[in-house]
């Protein structure tokens, strides 16, 4: 059901033709994808646009909540980028929950390069909707 669900989504959607067809995998404590950025995602010459950096951190935070199978938005994203990640080496997105209070999820997630330094961190809060329709199981 999520594939019919996510099919278009910018980061996720599998039929998205101008997507990014994230891949995640949950690990003990944090979910996380890996992502090559390509010349279409850069800003400055060789490295990746911030926008994009800034979308997938969006996704690996929201969508930790969402495989849970809790229809949820992002309220909030803090990202601090600390470097500027290159085009055509993997970079690993990944996300855990800090603290869940009502309805708010507050996220923690990174994105780190091959050489394992942190290129950007992201606070996020992650608001469960009211009405929750989640069409997967
Ligand atoms: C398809 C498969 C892929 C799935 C992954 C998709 C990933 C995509 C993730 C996204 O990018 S989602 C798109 C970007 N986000 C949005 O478009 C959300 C737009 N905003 C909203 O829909 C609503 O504002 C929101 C659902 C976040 C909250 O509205 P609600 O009506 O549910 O809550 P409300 O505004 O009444 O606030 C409830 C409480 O939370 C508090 N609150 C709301 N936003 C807050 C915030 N940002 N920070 C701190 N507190 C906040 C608010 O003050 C209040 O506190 P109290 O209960 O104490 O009064």
């Amino acid at each position: 059901m999520i594939d019919q669900y996510d099919s278009m989504c910018f980061a996720c959607g599998k039929k998205n033709p101008i997507g990014l067809k994230l891949e995640f995998k949950k690990e003990s404590d944090c979910y996380c994808t890996v992502f090559v950025p390509r010349e279409e995602h850069q800003g400055y010459p060789g490295l990746i646009h911030g926008g994009i950096t800034a979308a997938i951190l969006d996704e690996v935070c929201a969508r930790s909540v969402f495989v849970e199978g809790i229809m949820a938005f992002t309220a909030s994203l803090n990202i601090r980028y600390r470097k500027g990640i290159p085009i055509g080496k993997p970079v690993t997105f990944s996300s855990r929950v800090v603290k869940k209070r009502g309805r708010m999820h507050e996220i923690e997630a990174r994105a780190v390069l091959e050489d394992g330094s942190v290129a950007a961190e992201a606070s996020a809060k992650i608001m469960e909707a009211l009405h929750q329709e989640v069409p997967i199981s």
